[in-house]
């Protein structure tokens, strides 16, 4: 089983709650969530190999430690997924971004897929799937599953917010992957929405409702 891993830092819960708050406007809202995925890259990076590097200080000669070039590649799940882009690449600007469109059916909850543009280098790198919200998992299942059908890696799945049902679809689909969340939150409502969550995250990025 894949690891599951809340990024509980402070900075980040507080942030959270002005994500959650619906007098946040739309301005702030994108800002904050920019904010919390540069701080999430933080830990999702934790296990990134180093390798030894001789330098010189101006006082003497010394041996560092640097990133032994991983390469990583970002998959936001459109729209949500990318409003949390920018501020993971802040953190690993060499990774390259991918982008998989999906719309969740209201009626069905069912995610429909629209959209697949894919680095030409894809199947040679890690693959970190991006969505704020997961809710009953399907889109991030989903996501999930044309990437490994195109023989590609993916390893990891960052949502601010997640609900214990969709954290669950996707153990169980797809063990080898790891989760991290800002927070998991406590059930789904009768409309698939996250409870206490955050509304829609599409709409409260990009002002469309
Ligand atoms: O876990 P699930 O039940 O699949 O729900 C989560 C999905 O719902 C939202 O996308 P939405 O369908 O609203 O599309 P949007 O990003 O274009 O608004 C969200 O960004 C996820 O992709
Ligand atoms: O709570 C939810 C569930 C799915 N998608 C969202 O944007 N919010
Ligand atoms: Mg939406």
């Amino acid at each position: 089983m894949g690891t599951l891993v809340i990024c509980d830092h402070p900075l980040i819960q507080h942030k959270i709650t002005f994500i959650r708050d619906k007098m946040t406007n739309t301005k702030q809202f994108r800002e904050l969530v920019d904010e919390v995925a540069m701080l999430m890259a933080y830990e999702i990076t934790r296990d990134l190999p180093l390798s030894p590097v001789r330098i010189e200080t101006p006082v003497t000669v010394t041996e560092g430690k640097v990133i032994a070039g991983r390469m990583i590649g970002l998959i936001p799940i459109l729209r949500a997924g990318l409003g949390m882009v920018d501020g993971v690449l802040k953190i690993i600007p060499s990774a390259k971004v991918g982008h998989i469109g999906l719309y969740r059916d209201h009626e069905t909850l069912q995610p429909v897929e629209y959209y697949c543009s894919l680095p030409s280098d894809v199947a040679e790198r890690e693959l970190i799937v991006i969505d704020p919200m997961l809710a009953t998992g399907g889109s991030a299942n989903a996501a999930i599953d044309m990437l490994k059908a195109k023989g590609c890696r993916p390893t990891k799945l960052m949502c601010l917010i997640a609900a214990p049902e969709g954290v669950k679809a996707v153990q169980e689909k797809h063990p080898d992957i790891d989760i991290y969340l800002g927070a998991l939150d406590e059930k789904l409502n009768e409309h698939g929405y996250i409870v206490p969550g955050l509304g829609d995250a599409g709409d409260r990025l990009y002002g469309t409702k």
